[in-house]
């Protein structure tokens, strides 16, 4: 169905195989993940979000099973191939922010979109937008270091989306910062996700986050099923 963004196959994964700290973490873990659609992720801690986000973003890849983002499957491709398939279609978020420190908020979003080959003038553009549009274009022209913990993370997104990603994988994106804080800066991811028409899947462990989403899956023996 070609309104699948994101579709995982009989995902399973074992770290250390055939030793005695064998761990099998994924166990056959399907989804769907439907364009325009965001979903929330919740498991226990060490269930294997990660791994699963990792997997998802092709970062990692699986012992068994397939993952097809905007229709084209990845496994059994070249790293090359897989590599392309990610700077193109998954932007990713992280419980921190890790912007590049040397450079400005403007300057971490502008990079990823000259590697990608976007022109100068045109990422400048696309990279103040976003900033506007997070509440923190004031801000454009500071280092990470001068941005408060809840205007990095701001920044951390308007970089996972410089380059109009199809998927946005997020792991944790609020976990770092206070309750309040947390909130208005998930409204802002959540704004962001809904105005760019992005399918998104985004752990976290607050239920009353995942309960903003349009629903929620449970990572738990390594399986995904609805979560009430
Ligand atoms: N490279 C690795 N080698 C061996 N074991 C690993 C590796 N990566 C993860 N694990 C183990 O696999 C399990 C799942 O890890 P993962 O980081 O995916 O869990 P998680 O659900 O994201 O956890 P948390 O919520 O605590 O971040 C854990 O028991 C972890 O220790």
């Amino acid at each position: 169905m070609n309104d699948v963004t994101l579709r995982l196959s009989g995902l399973s994964k074992t770290y250390l195989p055939g030793t005695p700290g064998e761990i099998q973490v994924l166990r056959g873990a399907d989804l769907e993940l439907r364009a325009g659609e965001a979903v929330a992720l919740v498991a226990p801690s060490g269930a294997g979000k990660s791994t699963l986000l990792h997997i998802a973003g092709l970062l990692d890849t699986p012992d068994t099973g397939e993952v097809e983002i905007a229709g084209q499957g990845a496994m059994g491709k070249g790293d090359r191939t897989r590599t392309a398939i990610r700077r193109r279609d998954v932007g990713f978020v992280y419980q921190f922010h890790h912007l590049l420190p040397e450079f400005t908020a403007l300057e971490n979003i502008i990079l990823p979109q000259l590697a990608n080959g976007t022109s100068e003038k045109a990422a400048q553009v696309r990279a103040m937008q976003l900033l506007d549009r997070v509440g923190v274009s004031a801000r454009a022209e500071h280092r990470p270091a001068a941005l408060s913990g809840g205007e990095q993370q701001r920044v951390a997104f308007c970089r996972a989306l410089a380059n109009k990603p199809r998927v946005l994988l997020a792991d944790e994106p609020t976990g770092n910062l206070d309750p309040e804080t947390s909130d208005q800066v998930f409204a802002a991811l959540m704004a962001l996700v809904r105005d760019e028409g992005l399918s998104a899947l985004i752990a976290t462990h607050n239920l009353d986050l995942a309960a903003r989403m349009d629903r929620m899956l449970r990572l738990e023996g390594g399986v995904l099923r609805p979560a009430e």
